[in-house]
C-alpha cells in the first residue's frame, strides 16, 4: 500500500483514494509512517501489514487447509490409485443413496460443505455433484449441502448461528433445547413386523416393539427424506459401534441439527481420518427429521411422534422429537438385535476395572447410578450405559458417556463436572444469562437435563474401551420404599430373578407434597431397549455368569430410614463405600444374615459405612410401618413375575424353579 509522507506533522489515512491534501478542516491523520523514527509519532503496531487486500482474504487466512487425508495404505495397495477428488466422489454418492427418495429416479444433488460459505474457497465445485437424472420433484433442482462428520468447533458454529437456544457456557459446554420433548418416548417406538422379526422378535404384553408394516415405515421414511432434502444443508456423521473390532458396526446419522450431529459424534466411536476413507456402505442409517411431526392420519401413529426400525432395510426414521436420546437408544435397540444373533449378549450397563484388571458390570433402570458409579476415579472407566459380553470379554458399544446432571456437584461427582467443558452438549439446563454459569439444580425446562461428552474426557476411561470377562455383576435399583437393603449378595438364582424383574422405585411429580413412591420393573433393567424376550439375554447373562464365576450384587442406591417423605436417600459416599468393598474382594467374604421376605444375604459391616444402615430394619423408626411397605414391595415383585413364571430360562429348566424360589417368600 502507497504511503504518504506526512506534511506538516498532522497525521493522515493512508490511502489510494484523492488525497485529503489541500482539504481544510480536519486535521490529517496517518498510522503508520516507515520514514520516521518508530517513536516519533503515536502508532498501534509495528510489524509488516497482512498478505491481504481485503477482509475476505484475511479470513481465509485464518483458516489452514486441514491436513491432507492420510495417504492410502502405501504404495502396495491395489485401490490406492483413487484420487482424492474420486474419493470425495464415492462418498457423496453413497450419501446420496442415503438419501434418496425410493419414489423417484436418483438421490439429491448433494455439495459438501457449508452453503453460507460459498465463494470462499469452499469445495463446491460443481463436478462435485451428482448428475440427476429424472426427478418428480423440485427438491431435483437444488442443491442439499452436506456438513459431513464436522468437527465440535465447527459445529458449535453452526448450533450458535442457526439454533435458538444454542450458547456456550462457562465451562465451554454447548448449552442446548431438545425442543418439547426432553425424554424418550418409548410409546411411539414402532418395529417393523414382517416374517424374519415375527419370529425373533418378543411382541405382545410387556415387549417395548410396538409392530408396524413395511408400507408404514416406507411413508415415514419418505416423510423424514422429503423433509431433510428440502433443506438447505444436512449433517451427516459416519461412526461406528461396538470397541470390540471383532462386531463393529458402521452407523451412517443423518441429521437437520448440529446439536444431533454433535450428540453422536460424543456418543458413538469416532473414526480415524483412515477409518473414514474406507467406511463404504453403512451397516444402519439414522434418518432424523425430529423437527417435523409424522402425519397422524398414517397407519398406527398415535400421536404427532414416531420413531421407527426396520431391521429388514437397516434403518430407523425419527418424527417429531429432537430428544436426542432417541438416537443413542434407537442404535442400542439394534445392538440388541445384532450381538445376540452372534452370541454376545448387550446389556444395558455400566462397566469399568479395577488396576488389577477386574471388571464390574452395573445394571440399572434409568437414574439408578450407572454412569455415577461406573465413574470412579480409582478406576478405569470402560463405559456408563451399553456394554457387550463376547467370548473376548467385555466391550463398549458407544464412545460417549450421557450422564445426568440434576443437582450435579463438584464434590460428589468430580469426574462428571470436569467433563462438562468444550465439546461436551448440556441439554436443556438453566444457565446465568450474563456469567452463562449453569444452575444445576434447577428444573425449570426439566428435571431430566444430561451432558454428553466423548468417553475420553473421563480422565482414566480405557482406551480402547474393552476389558477381560466380569468379576462382579452389580444390579442397581434405587428403592424409594426404602426397604431393600444397602447391599446384598446374590445366588445365580437370585441374580436372574432380579435381573428378569429389573426393579426400581422412584417418586414421580413432588410439586404437591408427598408422593407415593412408583414401582417400575423393566426386564433386563432396559425392556424398553430389548428386541428378543427377556429370559434369552438372561440366559446367555446366566450362562456367562457361571462359567467366568462372577458374583451378583444387589445394591439400594435409593431411601433408607424410611420411605421417600420420611427417609433419606442412602449417601452417595456410603454407596461408594459399599462399591469399593465388593471390587476389593472384601465384601465377598464378609459376614453375613439372611432378610425375611426377600431372604437376602446382608453383610453385617462395611468399612466407612455405619453398620445400622446395613439392616433397613434398623433405619425405620417404625418397624411395623417396615414391615408393612416390604410386603408390599414383595408383592409388587411377585404380580410382576407372573407372566415369565412359565418361561424356561436357558436349557436348564432346573434353573427355572431355583429362579422362581429366588424371590420373596412370605
Ligand atoms: N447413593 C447414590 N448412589 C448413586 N447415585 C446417587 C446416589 N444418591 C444420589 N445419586 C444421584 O442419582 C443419579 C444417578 O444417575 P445416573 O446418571 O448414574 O443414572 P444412570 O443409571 O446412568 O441412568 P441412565 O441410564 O438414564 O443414564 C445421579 O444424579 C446421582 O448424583
Ligand atoms: O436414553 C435416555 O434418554 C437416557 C438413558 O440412558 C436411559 O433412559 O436409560
Ligand atoms: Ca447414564
Ligand atoms: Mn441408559
Amino acid at each position: 500500500m502507497e504511503k504518504k509522507a506526512p506534511e506538516n506533522g498532522e497525521f493522515s489515512f493512508a490511502s489510494n483514494t484523492p488525497r485529503s491534501t489541500g482539504r481544510k478542516g480536519l486535521p490529517k491523520i496517518q498510522t503508520q509512517d516507515h520514514n520516521k523514527k518508530a517513536n516519533d509519532v503515536c502508532h498501534d503496531d509495528s510489524g509488516t501489514p497482512v498478505k491481504a487486500k481485503t477482509i475476505d482474504e484475511l479470513h481465509s487466512l485464518q483458516r489452514k487447509k486441514s491436513a491432507p487425508t492420510t495417504p492410502i495404505k502405501g504404495t502396495q495397495g491395489a485401490f490406492t490409485a483413487l484420487s482424492e477428488e474420486e474419493r470425495h466422489k464415492q462418498q457423496l454418492q453413497s450419501i446420496s443413496a442415503s438419501l434418496a427418495s425410493l419414489t423417484r429416479e436418483t438421490g439429491p444433488k448433494l455439495v459438501k460443505g457449508d452453503p453460507a460459505r460459498k465463494g470462499e474457497g469452499q469445495q463446491i465445485a460443481h463436478h462435485h455433484h451428482i448428475t440427476p437424472t429424472l426427478s418428480a420433484s423440485d427438491s431435483a433442482l437444488k442443491f442439499t449441502h452436506i456438513l459431513y462428520n464436522l468437527s465440535p468447533a465447527e459445529l458449535y458454529e453452526q448450533a450458535i448461528k442457526y439454533e435458538k437456544g444454542s450458547f456456550i457456557t462457562s465451562t465451554g459446554a454447548l448449552a442446548t433445547l431438545s425442543g418439547a420433548k426432553t425424554g424418550r418416548s418409548p410409546r411411539d417406538k414402532r418395529v417393523v413386523r414382517d416374517e424374519t422379526t415375527e419370529e425373533d422378535l418378543w411382541w405382545g404384553k410387556g415387549s417395548p416393539n410396538i409392530e408396524m408394516d413395511e408400507h408404514t415405515f416406507m411413508v415415514n421414511r419418505e416423510r423424514a427424506v422429503d423433509y431433510l432434502n428440502s433443506l438447505e444443508k444436512v449433517f451427516v456423521n459416519d461412526q461406528f459401534l461396538n470397541w470390540d473390532p471383532e462386531h463393529r458396526i458402521k452407523v451412517r446419522i443423518v441429521s437437520a441439527r448440529a446439536y444431533h450431529s454433535l450428540f453422536m459424534h460424543n456418543m458413538c466411536i469416532r473414526p480415524t481420518l483412515e477409518e473414514l476413507e474406507d467406511f463404504g456402505t453403512p451397516d444402519f442409517t439414522i434418518y432424523n427429521a425430529g423437527q417435523f411431526p409424522c402425519n397422524r392420519y398414517t397407519h398406527y401413529m398415535t400421536s404427532s411422534t414416531s420413531i421407527d426400525i426396520n431391521l429388514a432395510r437397516k434403518e430407523m426414521v425419527i418424527l417429531g422429537t429432537q430428544y436426542a436420546g432417541e438416537m443413542k437408544k434407537g442404535l442400542f435397540g439394534v445392538m440388541h438385535y445384532l450381538m445376540p444373533k452372534r452370541q454376545i449378549l448387550s446389556l444395558h450397563s455400566g462397566c469399568n476395572m479395577g488396576k488389577d484388571g477386574d471388571v464390574a458390570l452395573f445394571f440399572g433402570l434409568s437414574g439408578t447410578g450407572k454412569t455415577t458409579l461406573s465413574t470412579d476415579h480409582n478406576r478405569y472407566l470402560i463405559g456408563d450405559d451399553e456394554h457387550c459380553w463376547s467370548e473376548n470379554g467385555v466391550s463398549n458399544i458407544e464412545g460417549g458417556c450421557y450422564a445426568k446432571c440434576i443437582d450435579l456437584s463438584r464434590e460428589k461427582e468430580p469426574d462428571i463436572w470436569n467433563a462438562i467443558k468444550f465439546g461436551t452438549v448440556l441439554e436443556n439446563v438453566v444457565f446465568d444469562e450474563h456469567t452463562r454459569e449453569v444452575d444445576y439444580i434447577d428444573k425449570s425446562v426439566t428435571e431430566n437435563t444430561r451432558a454428553a461428552y466423548p468417553i475420553e474426557y473421563i480422565p482414566n476411561a480405557k482406551i480402547p474401551c474393552v476389558g477381560p470377562h466380569p468379576k462382579n455383576v452389580i444390579l442397581l435399583a434405587c428403592d424409594a420404599f426404602g426397604v431393600l437393603p444397602p447391599v446384598s449378595k446374590l445366588s445365580l438364582a437370585q441374580t436372574m430373578y432380579h435381573f428378569i424383574s429389573g426393579y426400581t422405585a422412584l417418586v414421580a411429580g413432588t410439586e404437591d407434597g408427598i408422593k407415593e413412591p412408583q414401582a417400575t420393573f423393566s426386564a433386563c433393567f432396559g425392556a424398553a431397549f430389548i428386541m428378543m424376550h427377556p429370559t434369552k439375554y438372561a440366559a446367555m447373562l446366566a450362562e456367562k455368569m457361571q462359567k467366568h464365576g462372577a458374583t451378583g450384587w444387589l445394591v439400594n442406591t435409593g431411601w433408607s430410614g424410611g420411605s421417600y417423605g420420611s427417609g433419606n436417600r442412602i449417601k452417595l459416599a456410603y454407596t461408594r463405600r459399599i462399591i469399593d468393598a465388593i471390587h476389593s474382594g472384601c465384601l465377598l467374604n464378609a459376614k453375613y444374615k439372611k432378610t425375611e421376605v426377600f431372604g437376602l444375604e446382608i453383610p453385617t459391616e462395611i468399612e466407612g459405612v455405619p453398620s445400622e444402615i446395613l439392616d433397613p430394619v434398623n433405619t425405620w423408626s417404625d418397624e411395623n410401618a417396615y414391615k408393612d411397605t416390604q410386603l408390599k414391595l414383595a408383592g409388587l415383585f411377585k404380580k410382576n413375575f407372573e407372566v415369565f413364571a412359565n418361561y424356561k430360562i436357558g436349557k436348564d429348566s432346573m434353573l427355572k424353579e431355583e429362579i422362581l424360589a429366588a424371590g420373596p417368600n412370605y
